[in-house]
């Protein structure tokens, strides 16, 4: 397993950001539906009734139809982790301190946490994106939590994560407080009730699911005459994590690399392309269905089926990894099986007549 880890802060830039990110936005491809017909035909002819690979039949095309290429391939997929810190998190809306995000940087990088052994089980490239998470972002409910020069930067430096020759980016984060950031921000493009977005994260006790519902609230009312546009909403109530990922997502989507989203957080932090177009994340899959109760809404609302549902509550892009082995699965049996014909196995055709 590679893994890299990238530790600078954003350069803040001047000019119109917001307007540069949109101009990007209205450059986004379309599925090619020719990558798309040919793995649909070379399934027809493999040796198993048709359809019978379900699910996995779909990935390969929806793989195939963003990649433009048949048989489409997840030889160097990679796991992108964005790591924040927020000012919020000082608001008891955690279980751990948060601290823990830098010390969990550290045990990326040493190899100890869950994600650098999913990383390796499936031979997953990983990288660890550092954006000054011993710099929290302002506690959204006191202000907002990036300048537009620093959120539109933020996402830039987050396109870097394309780079490299990947097929596949996992998208993963890391950051205490970071489940109050990804309500809020739901709670901002989709409205709703505080309560409906928020859930235990890493595991806060009922006190301290009131005071994630409470800081939603407050941060919402302070900034509800500004929540309509979506690039706003991510500065002003998300976080720097959130801003990275929305840039990756989009700038895999113009280098035609398709996506898996990970848990509840990324998933947030994806909504905003989303809100802006709400095409912007047909490239991407929700790679499981997270324990943060609030998840089922929010994918429900992307009308998004995630792959898996094993009960994990722990971000890092450990959801996401884990799909990757269904998307493997799904090309090799693709691109490996052999035809009707190839295995000398009768087909559908030769079934006596009822
Ligand atoms: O994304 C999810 O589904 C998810 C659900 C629960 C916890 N997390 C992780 O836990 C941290 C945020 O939890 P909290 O309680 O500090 O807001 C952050 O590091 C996330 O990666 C992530
Ligand atoms: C220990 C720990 C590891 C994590 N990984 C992602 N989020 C996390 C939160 C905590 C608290």
């Amino acid at each position: 397993m590679a893994l890299t880890t990238e530790a600078r802060v954003p350069p803040v830039q001047t000019g119109l950001p917001f307007d540069d990110i949109r101009a990007l936005m209205a450059r986004m491809p379309g599925p090619s539906a020719r990558a798309a017909e040919a793995v649909r035909a070379r399934e027809g002819q493999l040796v198993k009734p048709a359809g019978a690979l379900g699910r996995l039949e779909q990935l390969s095309e929806w793989l195939a139809a963003w990649q433009d290429r048949s048989p489409p391939t997840v030889a160097r997929p990679l796991v992108a982790i964005f790591a924040g810190a927020h000012g919020v998190a000082a608001r008891g809306v955690s279980a751990y301190p948060a601290e823990v995000t830098r010390q969990m940087l550290d045990a990326f990088g040493n190899g100890h946490a869950a994600i650098n052994q999913i990383c390796s089980a499936f031979d997953i490239g990983l990288k660890v994106y550092d954006l000054a998470a011993d710099r929290p972002t302002p506690d959204i409910t006191k202000d907002a939590a990036m300048g537009e020069a620093e959120c539109a930067a933020t996402m830039a430096y987050g396109m870097e994560a394309i780079h490299g020759g990947i097929d596949v980016l996992v998208v993963g984060e890391m950051g205490i407080g970071n489940t109050t950031v990804a309500a809020t921000l739901a709670c901002a493009l989709y409205g709703g009730q505080p309560e409906e977005w928020v859930g235990r994260g890493t595991g806060v006790d009922d006190e301290g699911l009131a005071r994630k519902a409470d800081a939603v609230r407050a941060a919402i009312a302070l900034h509800r005459d500004h929540l309509d546009d979506p690039l706003e909403a991510l500065r002003r109530v998300g976080g720097r994590e959130f801003a990275a990922i929305a840039g990756a997502i989009l700038a895999a989507r113009l280098e035609r690399v398709p996506v898996v989203l990970d848990g509840y957080v990324a998933t947030a932090a994806a909504s905003v392309l989303h809100a802006l177009d709400a095409s912007a994340l047909d490239h991407c899959v929700a790679g499981h269905l997270s324990a943060e109760t609030a998840h089922v809404r929010l994918l429900k609302t992307l009308e998004m089926t995630p792959l898996l549902d094993l009960g994990l509550r722990l971000g890092e892009g450990s959801g996401g990894a884990l799909a990757v082995s269904m998307l493997k699965a799904a090309v090799a049996c693709h691109s490996g099986m052999a035809t009707f014909a190839e295995a000398a196995v009768a087909g559908r055709d030769a079934a006596p007549e009822a």
